[in-house]
């Protein structure tokens, strides 16, 4: 098992390590990017340094990537305004093609010499804690991490990031809530290389928790906590899902138990047709509903969050009106379970996807009123629906009162099509996109997203662990 492992690692490890080639084209990429922010921090009313960040400044980069993060530290005294402002000078200064982006300010992200470079601006604060801005971290773990990788542990790393590329739970964005590359870096310190967090993996019991650092002051939910070492009130692991924290533990056995590969690949399923979908709409038996909708043009950090909740707001909805969900999911097209070809302009299309084990519920529901004892209540009850032609009752059963009233909707469609859709939690750019317009798919019609989520809906039918 040893000799096999340490092959297929052998074998990765070539492959996401750049050649000194690579390595020398981008540190004159980056050289370039900080010396033009240089130059332009020249023309500013204010000095500041220019960093390197990320896993470019930190050789934790895999093979092929084209990612150069480089920050401009300003003074911490500067006004929150003007920080963005010169953030933007310098950025549009050293990428003149560049757009802007947003996270937690502003910042620009262009081309240089084929690498795609992120110019941020952060404070130059005097540690980690007194930070201003999420950002401001960033530097801190460059440094810290600068001290403890030597070439081997960083190749440790590149391995690692493509493992968990491969199984899909690599990056910290709200979409994937996954592995982030500090986590990454941070889990292959601890334990001193990727075997040995494979190893270790396989037998956590969540919640697992680390302080490299021995100085953590509050305490933190979740499955997976690391102390941000040069941070005692942040887990690094913050957005890493349980789901994908579990995922890990399941292909860190797949790995140890079978090496190979094809474990460090990610590989999209061949997209659905719309006669795939509807064999296995046919075959399951099950009744799917789907809206479809323009997606919410904002950043996919607040769309991902967003379709979640309302995905989650309709099937409880739906549970609680009686339709039973068997499972349901989010997608959207221009990321990844698009078909490219189709891709739509602009933010794309998203859809909400419930799938129902019961796909009619009767004309009339139970309703059980106040035990007969509790007087006032019971008498009310009862005057309510005393006279009323179309329920049944009210009769008693048991110490209650009970009715049969007819069913506000019967079908999962009458209740999507209804203005009670808006009743359910929903996140309020999906509201708002809803109330623009939405198409409603029943049954075997969701095979008509085929067009545009073939891969989703692979991945939807197809299950992966
Ligand atoms: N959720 C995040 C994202 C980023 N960072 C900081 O920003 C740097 C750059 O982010 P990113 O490019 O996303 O990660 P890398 O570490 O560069 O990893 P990759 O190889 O995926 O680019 C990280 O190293 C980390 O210090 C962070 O603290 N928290
Ligand atoms: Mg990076």
């Amino acid at each position: 098992m040893s000799d096999e492992f340490d092959a297929v690692v052998e074998r990765v490890h070539e492959r996401v390590s750049p050649d000194a080639e690579e390595r020398e084209r981008l540190q004159r990429a980056a050289e370039t990017v900080m010396e033009r922010a240089a130059d332009a921090i020249a023309d500013l009313p204010v000095s500041a340094e220019v960093i390197q960040v990320g896993s470019t400044a930190r050789g934790t980069w895999t093979a092929g990537d084209r990612d150069v993060d480089v920050f401009v530290a300003f003074p911490p005294d500067l006004p929150r305004e003007t920080l963005e402002e010169y953030g933007l000078d310098v950025g549009h200064a050293v990428l003149p093609e560049g757009r802007e982006e947003y996270a937690e300010h502003p910042y620009v992200v262009g081309e240089c010499e084929g690498y795609t470079v992120d110019l941020v601006p952060c404070y130059a604060v005097e540690d980690a804690t007194a930070i201003q801005s999420a950002v401001d971290r960033t530097p801190f773990h460059t440094r810290y991490l600068d001290s403890r990788l030597d070439d081997a542990l960083a190749g440790e790393v590149r391995v690692t990031k493509q493992f968990l590329k491969g199984i899909g739970v690599y990056g910290s964005d709200l979409r994937t809530r996954g592995f982030s590359g500090y986590l990454t870096e941070l889990l292959v310190l601890e334990y001193g290389g990727f075997r040995e967090l494979v190893a270790a993996a396989a037998d956590w019991h969540p919640p697992v928790t680390f302080d490299p650092e021995g100085h953590g002051t509050v305490s933190f939910d979740g499955p997976l906590v690391v102390v941000d070492p040069t941070d005692p009130e942040r887990n690094v692991a913050a957005v890493c899902s349980a789901t994908n924290v579990a995922r890990f533990q399941h292909y860190a056995r797949a790995l140890l138990a079978n090496p190979r590969t094809d474990l460090f690949e990610a590989s999209d399923p061949d997209p659905y047709d719309a006669d795939a979908v509807r064999t296995a709409v046919e075959r399951r038996g099950t009744t799917p509903v789907a809206l479809r909708f323009d997606a919410p043009d904002v950043v996919e950090d607040q769309l991902w969050p967003q379709l979640r909740k309302s995905l989650g707001g309709l099937t409880d909805e739906l549970d609680r009106r009686g339709f039973d969900v068997l499972r349901s999911a989010t997608f959207t097209t221009d990321t990844r379970g698009a078909n490219e070809e189709t891709e739509s302009d602009g933010a794309g299309e998203a859809v909400l996807l419930a799938e129902l084990a019961v796909a009619e519920r009767p004309a009339v529901e139970r309703h059980d009123g106040p035990p007969v004892h509790v007087r006032e209540h019971a008498t009310g009850f009862y005057e309510a629906y005393a006279d009323d032609p179309d329920v049944a009752g009210p009769f008693v059963d048991g110490e209650r009162y009970v009715v049969e009233r007819p069913r506000e909707v019967t079908t999962a469609e009458a209740f999507v099509t209804s203005d009670a859709l808006f009743d359910v939690r929903l996140g309020p750019h999906v509201e708002s996109a809803l109330e623009a317009g939405y198409d409603v798919l029943v049954g075997e019609e969701i095979a008509a997203l085929a067009d545009s989520f073939g891969v989703a809906l692979a991945d939807y039918f197809d299950p992966k662990p």
